[in-house]
């Protein structure tokens, strides 16, 4: 962090607000955040930079020569509505600067910001303040309490919320008699009180505990899957970036070197430097169950019969089918020998508590990692079910098919380290050559 902290934490009270913006245009279709070739240069008359010859050089080129820091260069990046775009990286290459300048809490040098359809960069002083209190809310590292109000006001007045973040009980405490974990939960609950689409999270957890920060997490991947809000999350933490983002933009010196989804990342890094980063990571924590699921084999209705059932089941090779109802919603599993046991007791209908329909296994969603995939599949018969969001049924994943993916992902790996050898090798040759022509 920089030392833009204390700014950033009073405008963040400003937004503890709940006047609801107008609907004035906000653009229903496309992203929800649009940056486009923003560039922040901090120093004196920073224009000089922008279109001129120095605006290729590098960071270090550019403060020795010209006294100005580059903050940020040439960013441009999509956010869609829903998703945790997480940026990432190491400390100095500018993600405070970044999320800081969406909302000009600092004014970016130039390039364009829109926001729900909003130009931010054109909005004046007084639009500015009604738009980041309407639309934005922030949660950042050093919690932003006020410290003489109790828990319950500082969340202005969520109890709901309060009880959402599992701080129910905890209302008239006072900042100081809470850990640091909990103060963080204050400052997410203050964040969901405003009831924003958007919410900016700097470096939220980077003060806890590992444990404490991995319940957090946790805790952000459940609340998103119920408020799917749009969250730009900063953090210097590859773990986490790939556990939270539905994509991640990687900054190196104020740029972005690459945006793409955990798997793309560590799967197919476009430089060395995210290579570098990701070499370390486990395939299991970013491989999806998107990547092998296969369409459901046999589904059977809840009230088609046991006949029925064998029959589908018979011409799907395997030894049991799914029973969905009628919308695809997922009931349960019936194998072979219960269809045969309710077809000899005369059930004609599979319906629920006759107790041949199984409800005991686990369901994952497509974006469930290998982590937890694994040890399902291990613990079952049976494939694993996968459903959506409104709990129809949309693949099932075959043990076999986790097996694979890991081997040929792992030999992926490999060749990534054999294509950067011979890019080197190529660039090495190239350069040789240029001094050839040039001498
Ligand atoms: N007000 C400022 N004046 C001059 N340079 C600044 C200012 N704020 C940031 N910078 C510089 O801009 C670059 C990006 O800083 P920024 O704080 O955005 O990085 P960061 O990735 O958020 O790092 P950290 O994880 O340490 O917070 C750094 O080189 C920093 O020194």
């Amino acid at each position: 962090m920089t030392g833009m902290a204390t700014n950033t934490e009073q405008a963040s009270l400003e937004f503890a607000d709940q006047t609801l913006l107008g609907t004035d245009g906000g653009a229903e279709q496309g992203p929800i955040i649009r940056v486009d070739s923003v560039w922040k240069i901090f120093g004196r008359n920073p224009e000089r930079v922008l279109g001129s010859e120095h605006s290729s050089k590098s960071k270090p080129e550019l403060q020795s020569e010209l006294g100005v820091v580059i903050g940020l260069s040439d960013v441009s990046f999509e956010v869609q509505k829903g998703e945790t775009f997480v940026i990432m990286g190491l400390s100095g290459s500018g993600k405070s600067t970044m999320v800081r300048c969406l909302i000009r809490l600092i004014e970016p040098t130039s390039g364009s910001i829109f926001i729900d359809g909003h130009d931010v960069t054109a909005m004046d002083d007084k639009r500015l303040m009604e738009f980041r209190r309407d639309k934005i809310a922030m949660v950042f590292q050093h919690y932003g309490l006020m410290p003489h109000r109790n828990v319950l006001e500082n969340a202005s007045w969520g109890l709901e919320v309060l009880e959402m973040v599992g701080l129910g009980g905890w209302e008239m405490s006072y900042p100081r008699q809470l850990s640091g974990g909990m103060q963080q939960r204050v400052g997410l609950a203050r964040a969901l009180v405003v009831n924003t689409d958007i919410l900016l999270m700097d470096e939220p957890f980077s003060g806890l505990d590992p444990l404490i920060r991995r319940q957090m997490q946790d805790e952000l991947l459940r609340l998103q899957e119920e408020l799917q809000k749009t969250i730009v999350f900063i953090t210097h933490d590859l773990n986490e970036a790939l556990k939270l983002g539905s994509r991640i933009a990687i900054m190196q010196d104020g740029r972005v070197v690459q945006i793409g989804s955990p798997e793309d990342i560590v799967l197919r890094p476009e430089d060395q430097y995210v290579g570098d980063f990701t070499q370390d990571v486990r395939l299991e924590s970013v491989l999806t169950a998107s990547r092998v699921m296969v369409t459901p084999k046999a589904t059977v209705l809840g009230h088609q019969g046991p006949r029925a059932a064998l029959h589908t089941i018979a011409d799907s090779d395997g030894d049991a089918a799914w029973i969905v109802d009628r919308r695809q919603r997922y009931i349960g599993i019936l194998t072979i020998a219960k269809a045969n046991q309710a077809l000899r007791a005369g059930i004609n209908r599979l319906d629920l508590g006759l107790g041949y329909v199984d409800q005991g296994y686990e369901t994952v969603s497509p974006d469930t990692t290998f982590d937890v995939l694994i040890p399902l599949a291990m613990a079952s018969d049976y494939p694993v079910p996968v459903t959506d969001r409104d709990n129809k049924l949309v693949g099932e994943i075959h043990r076999s098919a986790l097996a694979e993916a890991l081997a040929e992902t792992s030999t992926a790996d490999q060749d990534f380290e054999a294509n950067v050898a011979a890019n080197a090798a190529l660039a090495a040759e190239t350069e040789a050559e240029l001094e050839y022509d040039s001498g």
